[in-house]
């Protein structure tokens, strides 16, 4: 009988988690480390932070739905992985043995790298986890009885950029429908070497339409900004040019800001020789296996993977949804093969599949492989994208609620995606 643990129940780890209990005889055991009681549902911050949703409705209780699918469920959280010797130390002083790990505990933000980022003890707002969300949304209602400028970007060395420019879109949707959008200037302030890059080189014209979206809703922007401090209401940047020289520093006043940070791995993962790397990202091979420790798997944006070209100031790759369920199959698929005694073949498809809301409208991309050259680089913009973003919610969180393995990129999102292009070919 083998032991499957599988680290973190995030979108990554709750997928693991379910696709290997399927993919397994009953005889096999699979538990679940996480350091939370609730899947939360990551993509729907932005529209939390502006109260568009309500923190219960992107929470799911995990003990229930792991109990009818025959799998363990702790939320103590891990302290310390021990590869070496097949063990989990987790926060409460217990171990746990393990014949296979799945890592997908997402990224540790590292708000610390730049001087007053963050929302605790900093100065700058954050939607990336729902309780960050939760307190944007209440300062962003206080923000709004007496509103000013605004500030939203993305730090250095940031790979999650599709977020800030939600929020960014979703903010202005939301001041417009309140009536003081004219009271509020908005300052888009980014590592990347121009809108649009999404620390993919782009997609498509993901540049020519961003350019536009923020044009049409008086969004200015700073590219290649290197933030260096954040004090009270005043944003530090030095803008860069393309030879990595300086352009202009800027100093920009603000009375709402929200920057995204640059991820780490977590510090359970931190230092451990041959599992990550400086900066605490799994090392993965393309079978999702770590190759020091081939029993070691891992998923969704813990992995290291390298950024797609160098950039001025330093950019890194995104971890989108399409690609963890990828990664999550391949993994499950390996691991049953290696428990019945076959070899790991199985390999995720590193593509980027991004529908990136507005609140009204929105823009889709398709980037397949994600380092360009090639050979689907797709972008395409309109209302639909504002609809099936919200239809993704909708059915994500339903699944996991049902705990069920139906993997919705592939079942569902590539395929209206399909035949959107195919609409946009003809
Ligand atoms: C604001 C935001 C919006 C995004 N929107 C989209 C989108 O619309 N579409 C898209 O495709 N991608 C989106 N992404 C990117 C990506 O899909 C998400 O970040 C996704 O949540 C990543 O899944 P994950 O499982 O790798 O990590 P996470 O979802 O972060 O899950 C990691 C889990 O590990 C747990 N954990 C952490 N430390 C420990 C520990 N020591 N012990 C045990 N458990 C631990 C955490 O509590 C968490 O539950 C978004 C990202 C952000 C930040």
């Amino acid at each position: 009988m083998a032991h499957v643990v599988i680290l973190g129940a995030g979108i990554g780890g709750v997928a693991a988690a379910i696709e290997v209990r399927d993919e397994l005889a009953k005889a096999h055991q699979v538990t679940v480390v996480s350091d939370i009681p609730n899947f939360q549902f990551t993509p729907s911050n932005p529209w939390l932070a502006v109260n568009w949703r309500k923190p219960e409705e992107l929470k799911v209780p995990l003990a229930p739905v792991f109990r009818k699918k025959n799998i363990g469920f702790t939320d103590v959280g891990a302290k310390t992985v021990h590869p070496k010797e097949n063990r989990v130390e987790l926060n409460n002083g217990e171990s746990l043995s393990y014949d296979y790990l799945v890592i997908a505990t997402g990224p540790k933000l590292a708000f610390g790298e730049i001087p007053g980022l963050g929302p605790h003890g900093g100065h700058t707002h954050s939607i990336c986890t729902l309780q960050h969300a939760e307190i944007a949304s209440t300062a962003w209602e206080e923000f709004c009885k007496d509103p000013g400028p605004i500030v939203i970007g993305a730090a250095p060395a940031v790979s999650c950029f599709g977020p800030a420019y939600e929020y960014a879109m979703i903010v202005s949707t939301d001041l417009r429908r309140r009536g003081i959008r004219h009271k509020v200037p908005m300052t888009f302030v980014t590592a990347e070497p121009y809108i649009g890059h999404l620390g993919l080189g782009g997609v498509g014209d993901t540049k020519g339409m961003l350019e536009s979206a923020f044009r049409d809703r008086d969004i200015k922007w700073i590219t290649n900004a290197k933030t260096t401090a954040v004090e009270p209401g005043l944003l530090k940047c030095d803008e860069l040019n393309d030879d990595g020289s300086l352009k202009k520093s800027h100093e920009i006043p603000f009375k709402f800001g929200m920057m995204m940070p640059a991820f780490t791995g977590i510090d359970a993962l931190m230092g451990v020789e041959g599992l990550v790397n400086p900066r605490g990202f799994v090392l993965i091979d393309k079978n999702q296996r770590n190759p020091t420790y081939p029993n070691v798997f891992g998923v969704g944006v813990c992995v290291a993977i390298p950024p797609a070209e160098p950039t001025p100031v330093a950019t890194g790759m995104p971890k989108t949804g399409y690609m963890i369920e990828s990664m999550v199959t391949a993994t499950a698929h390996n691991i049953a093969a290696l428990i019945n005694g076959k070899e790991a073949k199985e390999e995720g498809t590193w593509n980027a599949v991004c529908l990136a809301d507005f609140g009204d409208r929105g823009v889709a991309f398709v980037a397949q492989p994600q380092i360009p050259p090639r050979n689907v680089n797709w972008s395409s913009e309109g209302r639909w994208v504002h609809l099936a973003k919200i239809a993704y919610e909708k059915y994500f969180l339903r699944k996991v609620r049902k705990g069920q393995s139906e993997p919705v990129y592939e079942r569902y999102i590539m395929k209206l995606l399909g035949i959107k292009r195919l609409r946009d070919a003809l």
